[in-house]
């Protein structure tokens, strides 16, 4: 069995954050560890308030992990701020794990700061050139990138761009867009499209956090980044269309549905 490691936040609510890590890494047959970035009181309706954790206690999960463990593939969640992510940064250069994936979380689905945008910079400078894949959606992309997307020719120009601030590989999530639920690769070389149904539903909390440890899972297992991709967002279309309505906001995702257990 492959080891992944989640860095990320809590969330109490268990629809986002290491808990949907977690139950991602299970579900794809793959063994999940998770060190906590920052403790969020958070639910399908809004953020509560946010406890970063101490960047000492930080990095010393990080240590406890990789000194004992074999670790075949990383994803990086919430990051809450400049120290964090200086203190992860510096871990993912030290242990060098094969793979990290990196989903750079900045607002909850129900609204609510996860990032402190102070800390674009060091974003940029410290964590886009050690990731193997960057996992935005389109906020986070006009964020990163400083520019409006409306089209996917946008979403190329972007991702293109993103690739020459570091980034190994670009996966720009078109789920804020209209119409389907377009999906955008760069290798660097090549794009790859990933389009599915939009499924009508509010119960989206938790999407991108799925589809990013997902995609990590696949990695762990040996497959290469389109087939990661795409796999990933078979799970997670599934984990969409079996969503809960759970709570009074976004429902969360489904992680044991029928049919990707029978797939
Ligand atoms: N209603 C939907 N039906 C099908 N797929 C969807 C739907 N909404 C989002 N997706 C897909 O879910 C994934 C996550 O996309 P999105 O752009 O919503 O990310 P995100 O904003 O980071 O997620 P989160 O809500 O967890 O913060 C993408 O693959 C996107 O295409
Ligand atoms: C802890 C955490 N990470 C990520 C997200 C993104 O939805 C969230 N809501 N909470």
């Amino acid at each position: 069995m492959k080891n992944c490691l989640t860095i990320a936040g809590s969330d109490c609510s268990g629809g986002a954050g290491i808990q949907a890590d977690l139950k991602t890494f299970s579900a794809l047959g793959t063994f999940g560890m998770s060190v906590v970035s920052a403790v969020v009181a958070e639910n399908t309706s809004r953020v509560i308030s946010i406890q970063d954790i101490d960047v000492k206690i930080l990095e010393d999960q990080i240590d406890a992990v990789f000194e004992d463990i074999e670790v075949a593939a990383v994803k990086v969640g919430m990051l809450p701020g400049i120290e964090s992510m200086r203190a992860v940064a510096a871990k993912l250069r030290e242990y060098r794990p094969p793979v990290i994936v990196m989903d750079p979380v900045m607002v909850a689905t129900g609204g609510g700061n996860l990032m402190n945008p102070e800390a674009l910079g060091t974003l940029k400078k410290e964590l886009i050139p050690v990731v193997t894949l960057l996992t935005p959606n389109i906020p986070e992309v006009e964020i990163i990138a400083g520019t409006g997307i409306r089209t996917q020719e946008d979403m190329k120009a972007a991702a293109v761009e993103i690739h020459r601030m570091g980034a190994q590989n670009v996966l720009i999530k078109g789920g804020h867009l209209e119409g389907e639920a377009y999906d955008l690769l760069y290798d660097g070389v090549n794009f790859y499209s990933f389009s599915a149904e939009r499924i009508d539903t509010k119960n989206t909390h938790g999407t991108g956090c799925t589809l990013s440890s997902a995609i990590t899972a696949n990695l762990a297992k040996g497959m290469d980044m389109p087939s990661a991709v795409a796999e990933a967002k078979r799970y997670l279309t599934e984990a969409i269309r079996h969503g809960l309505a759970i709570g009074k906001g976004h429902g969360p995702t489904n992680h044991f549905h029928e049919f990707y257990r029978m797939n």
